[in-house]
């Protein structure tokens, strides 16, 4: 239901299928995946990279959710590919996290799309049976910050101003529980709980300490870093890696599956209170006049 969703938005947005479907293929060339999302693919090696591409901060907005998860869906059948790399087009932001004029004065029918596509986007990354890996070339506050938890593996470039972090609290909101669980999965309950409640944003030593990442490297070597860790990786049976991975992962995506649509709900009245309305407006101000 959610990827038919996901379709209809895309048709909604004017992005052809089949230009994407070829996106997607196993050709060793690099080709553009959709407006949003590059994807390229090295067939012999069984790993394509997925590049980010929705200036000027890859916020994940309705449209550019729906072509992840479209292109995901269509790495993952495709059994020519068994290792994914996410890293963005822009080094500087690897993403901004949720696209926070997509929660903001709205109507409850487009809260509940929005939500439904971040559910979706989260479910495929989290349980899929390819082997994961965040090159984290930039800035991941938020929901930028999930994606890369959901992954099996992280990178992060060793620049001060590359914080990760789950930050909602800063914005008056509150992470929903599979944020939290995917967290606590990660680097456990009392730092999560910690790293929670103050919403911290953490530089790259204080994220590997944490846990946050698995490695800091060099700017310029976190593709490299990514490539020879899925290479190590690609050399367990899949069979086996993708069934642990499974039995580490199913309770987690299973709860979130179970009360899908009271999750939902829940969003949509949440976010369409007015207090909430009122917070995100000022935070998205305080971004506009940091320029200033
Ligand atoms: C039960 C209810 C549960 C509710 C749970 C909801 C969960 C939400 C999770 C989220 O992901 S919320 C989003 C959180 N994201 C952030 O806090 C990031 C905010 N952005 C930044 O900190 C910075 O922009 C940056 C990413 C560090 C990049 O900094 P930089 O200086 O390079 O760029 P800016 O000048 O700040 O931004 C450029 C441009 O982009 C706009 N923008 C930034 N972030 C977002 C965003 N998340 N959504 C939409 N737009 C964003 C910014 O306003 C600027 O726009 P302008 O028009 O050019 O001024």
């Amino acid at each position: 239901m959610a990827l038919v969703a996901a379709r209809g938005t895309l048709l909604r947005a004017g992005v052809r299928l089949g230009t994407e479907a070829a996106a997607c293929g196993r050709n060793g060339t690099r080709r553009s995946a959709s407006h949003r999302v590059l994807v390229e693919p090295d067939a012999a090696a069984g790993i394509a990279t997925i590049k980010f591409k929705n200036p000027p901060v890859n916020s994940l907005t309705l449209e550019f959710l729906t072509e992840l998860i479209i292109c995901l869906e269509k790495l993952e059948n495709d059994k020519t590919f068994r290792g994914v790399i996410l890293t963005s087009n822009s080094p500087g932001i690897f993403s901004a996290g949720l696209d926070l004029r997509e929660m903001c004065g709205k109507n409850p029918a487009h809260y509940a799309e929005y939500w439904r596509a971040v559910q979706e986007l989260w479910l495929k990354l989290y349980v899929s049976n390819m082997i994961l890996v965040a090159a984290i070339n930039g800035a991941s506050p938020a929901g930028g910050c999930l994606m890369s938890l959901s992954c099996d593996y992280r990178v992060l470039a060793d620049n001060p101003r590359y914080k990760v972090g789950l930050n909602e609290t800063l914005l008056g909101i509150v992470a929903p529980f599979w944020f939290r669980d995917t967290l606590v999965n990660t680097i456990g309950h009392r730092a999560s709980e910690r790293a929670l409640q103050l919403g911290l944003l953490f530089p790259p030593a204080e994220a590997l300490q944490v846990g946050m990442v698995d490695q800091v490297v060099p700017e310029d070597q976190v593709h490299s870093t990514a490539l020879s860790v899925i290479t190590q990786w690609l050399a367990i049976p899949d069979h086996a890696r993708q069934l642990t991975k499974s039995m580490m992962r199913k309770a987690t995506t299973d709860n979130l599956i179970k009360q899908r649509e009271a999750d939902i709900q829940n969003f949509v009245s949440f976010i369409s209170r007015d207090s909430i309305q009122k917070s995100l407006q000022m935070y998205i101000e305080k971004l506009k006049q940091k320029k200033s």
